[in-house]
């Protein structure tokens, strides 16, 4: 490894020192005989400034370097508040480590194009601030998960059984046979429970969706947990608590990144627990209410979420959503058969559903009749129903997508541009 310091590093009490930084041409300009180079590294920015009386060989090279090169740039530090770091490098010595002629990634660059040089877009400081929320927002969810006596489990991506339905399934062949991308980890996180009860997972998540909306990827990021003797209002405390430590934490850590893409942090300030909670029965009254035409019955899409989450200034739950739109292995709620004990977490600002969790049915014959009527074979189930007759206890879980959790706490206008290589129905590359 380089022994070099970060830009960051770089103090103005540090005057007068000698240092050694590593990095990527940011931004160059030439004002007489002077080279002001913006050196960029994982940390940010730094001014460095070759003067043609200080080093005329270091001042000939950073006249030819271009934009990305890659670079090692030695000289003294000097405090200045005309630099944008209110401190600069006088460099007396500039190692090239690759020239870069042109990059391709332009100031009036299409989304299109990006997205085709993905690859050398995470270049970008405001790609790495995406990444940096993303990582922190896990780091978080990791912290809290551990100090309230969750397990973290590994399960399987190659799988043989749909849990969101068979039209977004990956098919595969597997050897002799048919198998697929996992849609979720929650069956084997229900397996996980009679030995760990309190489990979690962090898998890829896939979904053959064709929709092309704002919110969905064929590959996402999925944070499942599953508890046994959870029901679904306790589940809810769990999904509120962990929510709210992950964005108060990521705004305490990566509130200069956040702030590279909203100035407002109400919404994220105020995602504190409780959550609101409202039932489907009252979501439905509130979009009639508005105008919107649909039917009790119905489910509720992204342009009915947008329009119900106008209604709240934080995430907020909707429960209660009749059976028939949801997944067979939700329990019915006794207290009304024709509804499921099942709640979506919606975020505010638009971007609706970043939580779909329930409880589980954990009666045998119940479950199996719910795979009749969803069309589906219970001898493709029979080890998930296994779990049904060794032991069944109540339980809950839930799936929260990480991208449209990022999206939402940097109001981003895509689900995309928080991955680091977005798949979707059109795009499979870089
Ligand atoms: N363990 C569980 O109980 C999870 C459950 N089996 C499940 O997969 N629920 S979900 O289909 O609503 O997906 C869960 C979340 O996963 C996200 N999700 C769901 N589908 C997508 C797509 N296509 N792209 C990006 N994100 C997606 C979204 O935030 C959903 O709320
Ligand atoms: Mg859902």
């Amino acid at each position: 490894m380089i022994e070099k310091i970060y830009c960051m590093d770089v103090k103005p009490k540090m005057e007068g020192e000698r240092v050694k930084l590593a990095g990527w041409v940011y931004r160059k300009r030439e004002v007489g005989n002077k080279v002001f180079i913006v050196l960029r590294d994982s940390s940010g920015i730094i001014q460095t400034i070759f003067m043609k009386d200080l080093s005329e060989d270091a001042y000939e090279k950073a006249k030819q370097v271009g934009i990305e090169s890659s670079v090692i740039i030695e000289g003294t530090v000097k405090s200045d508040s005309r630099a944008p770091t209110g401190v600069e490098i006088q460099a007396d010595k500039i190692e090239i480590l690759q020239n870069v002629e042109f990059f391709p990634i332009t100031k009036d660059a299409s989304d299109e194009f990006l997205l085709d040089v993905r690859h050398l877009h995470l270049h970008s400081p405001k790609v790495g601030s995406v990444m940096k929320v993303k990582g922190t927002l896990m780091q978080a969810a990791r912290e809290w998960l551990l100090q309230d006596g969750w397990y973290e489990v590994f399960p399987p991506i190659l799988v043989t059984g749909a849990v969101e339905g068979g039209a977004t399934l990956f098919k595969l062949k597997y050897f002799d046979r048919e198998a697929y991308l996992s849609q979720s980890a929650q069956l084997y996180l229900e397996a996980a429970i009679f030995g760990l009860e309190k489990v979690w997972s962090l898998t890829p998540s896939f979904r053959a969706e064709k929709s092309r909306t704002r919110r969905h990827l064929t590959e996402y990021w999925h944070l499942e947990l599953e508890a046994a003797w959870m029901d679904l209002w306790d589940l809810l405390e769990v999904e509120e608590e962990l929510v709210s430590y992950m964005v108060q934490r990521t705004l305490e850590l990566r509130k200069k990144e956040i702030e590279e893409f909203r100035k407002d942090f109400t919404t994220l300030k105020n995602s504190e627990p409780p959550f609101p909670r409202i039932s489907y029965d009252e979501a439905i009254d509130i979009l009639q209410s508005k105008g919107v035409k649909i039917e009790w019955g119905e489910d509720m899409g992204a342009d009915e979420e947008r329009i119900l989450t106008q209604e709240f200034d934080r995430p907020f739950f909707v429960y209660g959503y009749p059976k028939h739109i949801k997944a067979f292995y939700m329990k019915e709620d006794p207290e009304d058969s024709r509804k499921a004990l099942a709640a979506d977490m919606l975020a505010p600002e638009g971007y609706g559903e970043v939580i779909g969790g329930s409880q589980r049915e954990d009666d045998y014959e119940k479950l199996v009749q719910r795979i009749l009527e969803e069309g589906m074979d219970p001898k493709n189930y029979e080890w998930y129903l296994d779990l049904r007759k060794y032991g069944s206890v109540p339980h809950s879980g839930f799936g929260l997508g990480l991208e449209r959790l990022v999206a939402w706490v940097l109001k981003l206008n895509h689900i995309r541009w928080a991955t680091l290589f977005p798949r979707t129905p059109s795009r499979i590359y870089p």
